[in-house]
C-alpha cells in the first residue's frame, strides 16, 4: 500500500460522513457468470452495503447495467441512502425513483442491424438494455476471437448511428456518447461535497472512475477487483468480489470500532 492509499483509507475511517464509496456491479459486487441475466450480487453484498450505508456519507453504484437491474440483481432496495447511476451515469435510481433521459434514437437502428450480424457468430448473444445494446461473446467457443472479429463491424454500426462503443470483458456495448463513469462519479462527488472517496471496479469502463478519483484532489483509493481476464492498475488489488467484500467489511469494522 502506498502512503496515498493509506491516507485515503485513513480519511474514510476518520471522517466517514464525508466519504463516498463508489462501486461497480458486475465483476466487483457480482461474480462474473456466462449468462448476464444470471448474475447476482455476492451473498454478503446486501448486508455489507447496508452496514456501510449507515456509516458513510454515501454509497453509490456506478454501472453499465440499467440502474433498476442492478438494484434487482443486487437485492439493494433497502440499502440506506443508496444511489445507483445506471448506463454509465445516464440513469439515476434513488429511494425507489428512477430518472433517465429519452432513449437515444440510434438504438433502434443498431438493434435491427445487429441481429443478422451476431447470428454469424456461434455463441454470440445480444443483451438489449433499452438505453444501450451489448454484444457478448463469453459463450462463444473462442470468446476472444469472436470479440476481435466483431470489433470493426460493431464500430461501423455504432458510428453510423451516432453511438459510442464501450468495450469490456468479452462484450462490446453500443451506447449513447458523452457520459462515462468518470463524469458520473465526479459530478456525484461535487453534489455530495465529498471529503474522501473510494472506487472499486474490475473492467475497462471503470478506468474513467479511477481517473476521476485521482483528479478529484481528495484523499482517495482505487480498488481493482482482480481476475485472470484483465489487468488494471489501482491502489489496491483484491481477489474479485470475495476480496471486495472483505475490504468493505474491514472498512465498516474500522469505522464502527
Ligand atoms: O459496469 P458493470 O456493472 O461492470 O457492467 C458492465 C457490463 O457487465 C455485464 O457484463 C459482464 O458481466 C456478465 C455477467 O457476469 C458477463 O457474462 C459478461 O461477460 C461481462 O461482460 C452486463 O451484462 C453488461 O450489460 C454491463 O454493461
Amino acid at each position: 500500500m502506498t502512503p496515498d492509499t493509506t491516507e485515503g483509507l485513513r480519511a474514510i475511517v476518520a471522517d466517514p460522513a464525508g466519504a463516498v464509496i463508489g462501486l461497480d456491479f458486475d465483476g466487483t459486487l457480482s461474480p462474473i457468470v456466462p449468462d448476464p441475466a444470471a448474475a447476482r450480487i455476492h451473498p454478503d453484498g446486501p448486508g455489507v452495503l447496508a452496514r456501510l450505508g449507515d456509516l458513510v456519507g454515501a454509497v453509490v453504484i456506478v454501472t453499465g447495467r440499467p440502474a433498476a437491474v442492478a438494484v434487482e440483481y443486487g437485492s439493494l432496495a433497502e440499502v440506506p441512502g443508496l444511489v445507483v447511476l445506471g448506463h454509465y451515469g445516464l440513469e439515476r435510481w434513488e429511494a425507489g425513483r428512477l430518472s433517465a433521459p429519452p432513449v437515444h434514437p440510434g438504438l433502434a437502428r443498431v438493434r435491427d442491424a445487429l441481429v443478422p450480424l451476431v447470428a454469424g457468430f456461434d455463441g454470440a448473444r445480444i443483451e438489449d438494455k433499452e438505453r444501450a445494446v451489448a454484444v457478448h461473446t463469453r459463450q462463444s467457443a473462442d470468446p476472444q476471437l469472436a470479440l476481435d472479429a466483431l470489433r470493426e463491424p460493431v464500430a461501423t454500426l455504432a458510428a453510423e448511428a451516432g453511438l459510442a462503443v464501450e468495450p469490456g470483458k468479452f462484450v462490446l456495448e453500443l451506447r449513447p456518447p458523452g457520459m462515462d463513469k468518470g463524469v458520473a462519479l465526479s459530478a456525484f462527488l461535487r453534489e455530495r461535497q465529498a471529503r474522501s472517496v473510494l472506487f472499486a471496479g474490475d473492467d475497462l469502463g471503470d478506468l474513467a472512475a479511477f481517473a476521476a478519483v485521482r483528479a478529484s484532489g481528495l484523499p482517495g483509493v482505487t480498488v481493482f477487483s482482480g481476475s485472470s481476464e484483465i489487468v488494471v492498475e489501482a491502489d489496491i488489488v483484491v481477489n474479485g468480489p470475495d476480496g471486495v467484500m472483505g475490504l468493505l467489511r474491514s472498512i465498516a469494522d474500522s469505522i464502527g470500532a
